[in-house]
């Protein structure tokens, strides 16, 4: 397939929903399952620490340290399988990424909450790839303040790739929300370029 734009005000998208052939989705969802070193991580949010509902790795180029949500990440060093991804991505997206940050969402009580990638080593208008593998799952997107428009659902099912650039994360938020429909397993990954500088203020 090709990545393909969606027509969004004050947002740059791109997808693709069959990146990957669906059995290449299959078997990379249970190698990395397999191999990633997964952890739930405890986040402090409004003054009370809590687990993350889903299990996240960080790899990347030594310098690619990042911080969200008060977390400093440190990258474990890219693994073959996560190399030869980047390199693909890199050429079907036509940018540059030096770290991933992977989710694990074991089932639908697993989920991410409103956010927007905005960190400052971000940068302004980051290309950030995100490839999903496994269960279908609802992709959310609504406007910051200053922007008026009803909000997106996208159906993220496996192999898809959705590319987010330019002004996206500066007038959208976005999110995963948890769902009461029994579901398998889903790994995303989120390719993005991270300033190699000291890591930016705490963001929650
Ligand atoms: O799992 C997804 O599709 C979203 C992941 C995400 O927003 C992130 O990692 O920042
Ligand atoms: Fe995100």
């Amino acid at each position: 397939m090709a990545l393909l734009p969606l027509s969004l005000p004050q947002a740059d998208l791109l997808f693709d929903p069959a990146f990957l052939p669906a059995a290449e989705a299959a078997a990379l969802l249970a190698q990395l399952t397999a191999e990633v070193a997964w952890e739930q991580r405890t986040i402090r949010l409004f003054g009370q620490e809590s687990p993350q509902p889903r299990l996240t790795a960080w790899y990347g180029d030594a310098d690619a340290r990042y911080t969200y949500s008060g977390l400093a990440w440190e990258p474990r060093p890219w693994t073959p399988a996560l190399l030869a991804l980047r390199q693909r991505l890199e050429a079907a997206t036509a940018s540059r990424f030096n770290s991933v940050l992977l989710n694990l969402y074991r089932d639908g009580r697993d989920g991410m909450g409103w956010h927007a990638d905005d960190e400052p080593e971000l940068g302004p208008a980051p290309a950030i790839a995100s490839l999903s593998l496994g269960a279908t799952r609802r992709f959310r997107l609504r406007p910051r303040a200053g922007l008026v428009h009803p909000p997106l659902s996208l159906d993220l099912g496996s192999g898809s790739l959705l590319l987010m650039r330019g002004p996206t994360q500066r007038h959208w938020q976005h999110a995963l929300p948890k769902t009461t429909r029994p579901l398998g397993p889903r790994l995303n990954l989120t390719f993005r370029w991270v300033a190699g500088s000291p890591a930016g203020p705490a963001y929650s």
